[in-house]
Order: C-alpha cells, then sequence, then structure tokens
C-alpha cells in the first residue's frame, strides 16, 4: 500500500490520490444492459430465464421460489447461523423502528391547514447481490425497513446458485422479514423484470439494493424510463477511510482496512493520520494479517488503488476525510467525539477504537446500504423513510381563502397565469 505525504503533493496528485477507481460505465456495458432491458420488456419470462441460465444456473427452468422452497431452504440452516441473524435482526429492527415517520397537520393561516402524510410504497423490489458471495445480510438491511414500513408486496430477487437454489441463510432472513415473493434471477434481468413486469413478476414502484456494474447501470437506466421505478441510491464497491491518531491500535486500523479491501478487487481503502509511526505500524500489520487472509488476493487488489496518506494535523486528516466523502468513515483516536462536527460527509461513522466497520455491516443496527463514489455528499444512507412516499394535503375555508386571495391573485397575474387567479376570484364573486 503506498504511502503520501499530504502535503507535498500537487493538486493533481492529490485529486489522482482520492480518486475512486475506474467503475465500468463503458458505452459497451451501457448498451450491454440496454439490449438486456429491451429483450426482458418484449419477451418477459423467458428472457430473464435464458439470461439466468447463461450466468447463474443452465438449467434453471422456473423464476419463482415457492413458499415452499423458502421453507425447506430455511430449515437447513444450522442453529448457530440461525442466532446470529436473530440478533442481527433485532439490533437493525429496533434501529429501524425508531425511524418511523410523523404525520403532521399545520393551520399555516386562519383557515388554510396544511398536511404532510406518509404511504408506503406498494410495491418494493429488494435485490440481494449473489455474483461472488451470498449476502444474507443485505436482505436483512432491506427486508427489515421494507417489514416495519409494511409495504404490501416486497419482492426479494437474487441470482441462484449453479443448483439454481438461494442460501439457506438468505431463505431464513426472508421468512424473518415476511417476504414470500422470492424469485431466482440477478444481474441487468432481474432489474428489467422488476421495473417492466414480465408474466410471473408484476413491476414494483421503488428497486432497492447494491450490485456490480451490470445491476447499477440497469437500475440507473430503467429509472430513466417513461413510467419506470424509483431507485434508492448509487451502491457500489465498498469503500472505507480512517483517521486515527496515536492512540490507535495498529493491528485494529489494519483489519478493518482489509475487511472492507477483500470485498472486492474494485474497493477502496485510505488511512489518514498525522502519525507516522502509526502509518510504519499499520502497513507492517497488513502485511502480517494478509498472510492468513483466505481473500488475500482479491485484498491485494484492492489495495493497489488505496493509500496510507501522511497530513500535517488531525483537522487536515478531518478535511481530507471531507473531500471524499467516504460510504463508511472509521475515527480511531481516543477523542474522536471531538472532531464530528467537522467530519459530516459519510454514509456511516464509526467512532472509537472499539467500533468496527464490519459491526455495521451486520449487526450494530443501522443500515449497511450507503452512497458510494463520493455520492455521500448529497445521498442519505438507506432508512426507514425511502420505504415510504410523502405527500401533502391542504383544506382552505371560505374565510381562509378570502384572507389568501390577494397573495395568490397577484402572484399569479404577476406570473401572467390568468386562469389561476381566476380559478380563485370566481369563489370568492359567488360568494357574495
Ligand atoms: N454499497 C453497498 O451497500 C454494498 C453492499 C453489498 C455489496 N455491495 C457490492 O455489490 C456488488 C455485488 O456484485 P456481484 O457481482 O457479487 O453480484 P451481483 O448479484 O450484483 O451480480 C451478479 C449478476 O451479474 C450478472 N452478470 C455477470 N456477468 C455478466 C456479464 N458478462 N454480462 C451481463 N451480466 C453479467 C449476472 O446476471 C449475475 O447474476 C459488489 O461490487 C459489492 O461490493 C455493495
Ligand atoms: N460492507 C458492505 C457495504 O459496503 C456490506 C457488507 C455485507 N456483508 C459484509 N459487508
Ligand atoms: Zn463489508
Amino acid at each position: 500500500m503506498r504511502v503520501f505525504q499530504w502535503s507535498q503533493l500537487s493538486d493533481q496528485q492529490q485529486a489522482d490520490v482520492l480518486a475512486r477507481p475506474a467503475q465500468s460505465q463503458s458505452a459497451e456495458l451501457q448498451q450491454q444492459v440496454a439490449a438486456i432491458i429491451d429483450a426482458v420488456a418484449n419477451e418477459g419470462d423467458v428472457a430473464v430465464l435464458r439470461y439466468t441460465r447463461q450466468f447463474d444456473c443452465e438449467t434453471l427452468n422456473e423464476l419463482r421460489y415457492s413458499e415452499a422452497d423458502i421453507a425447506a431452504q430455511a430449515n437447513k440452516l444450522s442453529t448457530d447461523v440461525q442466532q446470529a441473524i436473530d440478533t442481527a435482526y433485532a439490533t437493525i429492527r429496533a434501529f429501524h423502528l425508531q425511524q418511523q415517520p410523523q404525520d403532521i397537520r399545520v393551520e399555516t393561516a386562519p383557515g388554510v391547514v396544511c398536511t404532510q402524510r406518509f404511504d408506503a410504497l406498494n410495491a418494493v423490489g429488494l435485490y440481494i447481490p449473489g455474483g461472488t458471495a451470498v449476502l444474507p445480510s443485505t436482505a436483512l438491511m432491506l427486508g427489515v425497513p421494507a417489514q416495519i414500513a409494511n409495504n404490501p408486496r416486497r419482492v426479494l430477487v437474487s441470482p441462484p446458485d449453479k443448483n439454481g437454489e438461494l442460501s439457506p441463510a438468505l431463505m431464513y432472513v426472508a421468512q424473518k422479514c415476511g417476504i414470500t415473493e422470492v424469485y431466482r434471477c440477478g444481474g441487468a434481468q432481474a432489474i428489467a423484470a422488476l421495473a417492466v413486469g414480465t408474466e410471473s413478476i408484476a413491476p414494483v414502484a421503488k428497486i432497492f439494493g447494491p450490485g456490480n456494474s451490470f445491476v447499477t447501470a440497469a437500475k440507473q437506466q430503467v429509472a430513466q424510463r417513461s413510467g419506470g421505478p424509483a431507485i434508492d441510491m448509487p451502491a457500489g464497491p465498498s469503500e472505507l477511510l480512517v483517521i486515527a491518531d496515536d492512540t490507535a491500535n495498529p493491528a485494529f486500523v489494519a483489519a478493518d482496512l482489509l475487511s472492507q479491501a477483500e470485498h472486492g478487487a474494485d474497493s477502496q481503502v485510505i488511512l489518514v493520520s498525522p502519525s507516522t509511526s502509526l502509518i510504519e505500524a499499520t502497513q507492517s500489520a497488513i502485511e502480517q494479517q494478509l498472510e492468513v487472509l483466505p481473500r488475500s488476493a482479491t485484498a491485494r487488489k484492492a489495495l493497489e488503488q488505496s493509500a496510507l496518506i501522511q497530513t500535517e494535523s488531525l483537522e487536515q486528516a478531518c478535511q481530507i476525510s471531507q473531500r471524499y466523502a467516504p460510504e463508511h468513515l472509521s475515527v480511531q483516536m481516543d477523542d474522536a467525539e471531538q472532531y464530528l462536527p467537522q467530519l459530516t460527509l459519510a454514509g456511516s461513522i464509526f467512532i472509537g477504537h472499539y467500533t468496527p466497520e464490519s459491526g455495521g455491516d451486520y449487526a450494530t443496527g443501522t443500515n449497511h446500504v450507503l452512497p458510494t463514489y463520493g455520492f455521500a455528499r448529497n445521498y442519505s444512507s438507506l432508512g426507514l423513510l425511502d420505504f415510504y412516499r410523502r405527500y401533502t394535503t391542504q383544506t382552505v375555508s371560505k374565510q381562509g381563502l378570502a384572507q389568501l386571495s390577494k397573495a395568490i391573485i397577484t402572484l399569479a397575474e404577476t406570473e401572467g397565469l390568468r386562469a389561476h387567479a381566476r380559478a380563485v376570484s370566481i369563489r370568492l364573486e359567488n360568494q357574495s
């Protein structure tokens, strides 16, 4: 992992150090995804099955995973893993339950009552990645808030294994979250099916979940179609930025950096610190820990595009973090809390020496579906509210309208919109 002295870098070099690994956004990939979406729109299930056979399971002939299949798989799960899922389910549920939206009612002027209301989306599509690793934890992150919001249709899609099965852990999570509509498909074809609908999969209002470049491109494309679904956020390859000082334990910092590096070759991890000794000790701890890491080859690739950055101060470290806007930010210092006002641009922040990032991946209770690629600057982390749509009402009495009429009519005339003004004046004329 390369070490950089931040203050000695030119503006361009600083930008290069903080650049994300290039994502496959190529015209070729976009066209490939567009062709898959068109095929699903034109041929329905036949196209979804054809692509699923090509990429995931050669022999699959039925997309739907029946409730009996779900139960049979869930029953195979060992008690240990069941208990781990139960623990994570409880913490995630506790945290998301407190995020319940509150309707509001405000009398904005005498006789004018406005309300803001929340309505659970009628159908949500939950994409659970399954290409390189099966991620039942992601199913908890999507399934728990959908269950609390009580979205009437909760549809889970995930690529099947070579035998056409979905994992016992994933199906146990589906059962716990009350998800009964499950389909065995992944990639762009699954996103297309959720968006445009097929014979067996009715379309949904919003698609959630992370995925590879095909999934991400498909989500972006279907959201742009007329009448297409909403999507949650750009959640791509994992990232972690650690800010640490001399009080940090280099073995802890190294373990955290490796935990996100092992996700994929396109992951990126960054340590920012004013401490030379911490950076050196972390570098050797990374090497030591890599020796026993089963996914060391993947992690090593991610480390090639990662960085150890030496700063002049902790304030400078905070500025770098704000500029990078990481998906995950870990602050490993005795007085971490003191720096939080300066650290706002991150998907989720892990505070103190005993808060590993992987805690949030599984079981602290926060949601691990987070904006990557710098989108933490303007996107929020996933939460319960994302499973609702918000709308407003207003009720105006005759007296209320009379009071507001001058303002409405004047503004309408200022905009040259006479019919708008007339809709008010006609009511007041009829009154007399
Ligand atoms: N940011 C987050 O919150 C978060 C959480 C979990 C996972 N992730 C990320 O999600 C991603 C998961 O990716 P994955 O690949 O393991 O699983 P995936 O389910 O996203 O993709 C697998 C699918 O990709 C399609 N595909 C593969 N090769 C193809 C090709 N050549 N042409 C067309 N389609 C093809 C197939 O349909 C296959 O089913 C990773 O990058 C991981 O880091 C992010
Ligand atoms: N760190 C990932 C989000 O970037 C989520 C995850 C799932 N399993 C383990 N980790
Ligand atoms: Zn992770």
